[in-house]
């Protein structure tokens, strides 16, 4: 089902680092959390130090390109981030004390995106073929006040959904910590017909089967054109995902999600009280 492309061509060898014990010890710090009612938070950032003009933008020495013929759009790069990006953006996660409070599992930043995920922005920025040329050059890729970050609990899931219209298409997620498995399923004829977004939840269960995709630590999904507007995407609430002859036994992990506002939408509060993924994400 999976269509492997070597990178190697595009980006190089270079060294890579062992797993780095942080991730397993923020790993323990979260898993010892009690967890009771959900919350959801949302921080205002203040602006944050540019990044530094001249570094390099260090691309990770083991990427894999991953396609899946029938859902066009999607693209996933296994290990594009390094290790010591990954430890970064975990450590900026924990550091800003989004999920301190045991209730809390999802942060919305407003204002500038936090350094630590400028970064990560500046890594998916310049890899080639995650999107089509207009979404990749656009500017900014992603709307600075639209990252959404999820603390997925063992056990914890989100429900299928597509994505809110209100975002442009080209949208991206980040996996950390440890891996899942989504589920895609394509919407049936009626319902991409049909604009209304709730309709876009019906279930189709039975009509085809779900494509499941592991999100590895380290790996960025990238979703745009059908990928984005024909297929819900779910993930189970279960202790255990179980895919070919894998099984993923869940342990904490976090996800950061990217994109942008149309601009008409910008303006409107009403939708952005009440961001998408708080209505659905499951707990
Ligand atoms: O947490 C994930 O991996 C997916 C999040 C997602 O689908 C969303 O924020 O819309
Ligand atoms: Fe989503």
């Amino acid at each position: 089902m999976y269509q492997d492309l070597s990178n190697e061509e595009l980006f190089g060898f270079s060294d890579h680092s062992d797993t780095d014990n942080k991730v397993e010890e923020l790993s323990n710090d979260l898993s010892s959390n009690e967890m009771s009612e959900p919350q959801s938070s949302e921080y205002e950032v203040s602006p944050s130090s540019p990044l530094t003009e001249n570094e390099p933008i260090i691309i990770s020495p083991k990427p894999k390109l991953i396609t899946i013929p029938s859902i066009i759009g999607l693209i996933l790069y296994e290990n594009l981030l390094t290790h010591e990006q990954q430890n970064e953006l975990i450590s900026g996660i924990i550091e800003a004390n989004y999920f301190n409070n045991p209730e809390s599992n999802q942060a919305m930043c407003f204002g500038t995106l936090p350094s630590f995920i400028l970064r990560a922005v500046e890594v998916i920025s310049n890899t080639p073929g995650l999107f089509p040329d207009e979404i990749q050059h656009r500017d900014p890729l992603f709307d600075q006040a639209r990252s959404i970050i999820n603390l997925y609990r063992p056990g914890e899931g989100i429900t299928g959904h597509v994505d809110l219209p209100r975002f442009e298409d080209g949208i991206v997620v980040i996996s950390l910590l440890s891996s899942c498995v989504m589920r895609f399923r394509p919407l049936s004829e009626g319902e991409m017909d049909n604009t209304s977004y709730e309709s876009k939840l019906k279930d189709v269960h039975g009509v085809y089967e779900m494509i499941p995709v592991i999100l590895r630590p380290g790996s960025v999904l990238s979703l745009n054109g059908p990928a984005r507007y024909n297929w819900t995407h779910e993930i189970e609430e279960t202790e255990i995902d179980e895919i070919g002859d894998e099984k993923i036994i869940r342990s904490p992990r976090i996800s950061v999600t990217l994109r942008k506002m149309k601009n008409d939408q910008l303006f409107s509060n009403k939708e952005d009280s009440n961001p998408f993924s708080f209505e659905i994400k499951k707990r």
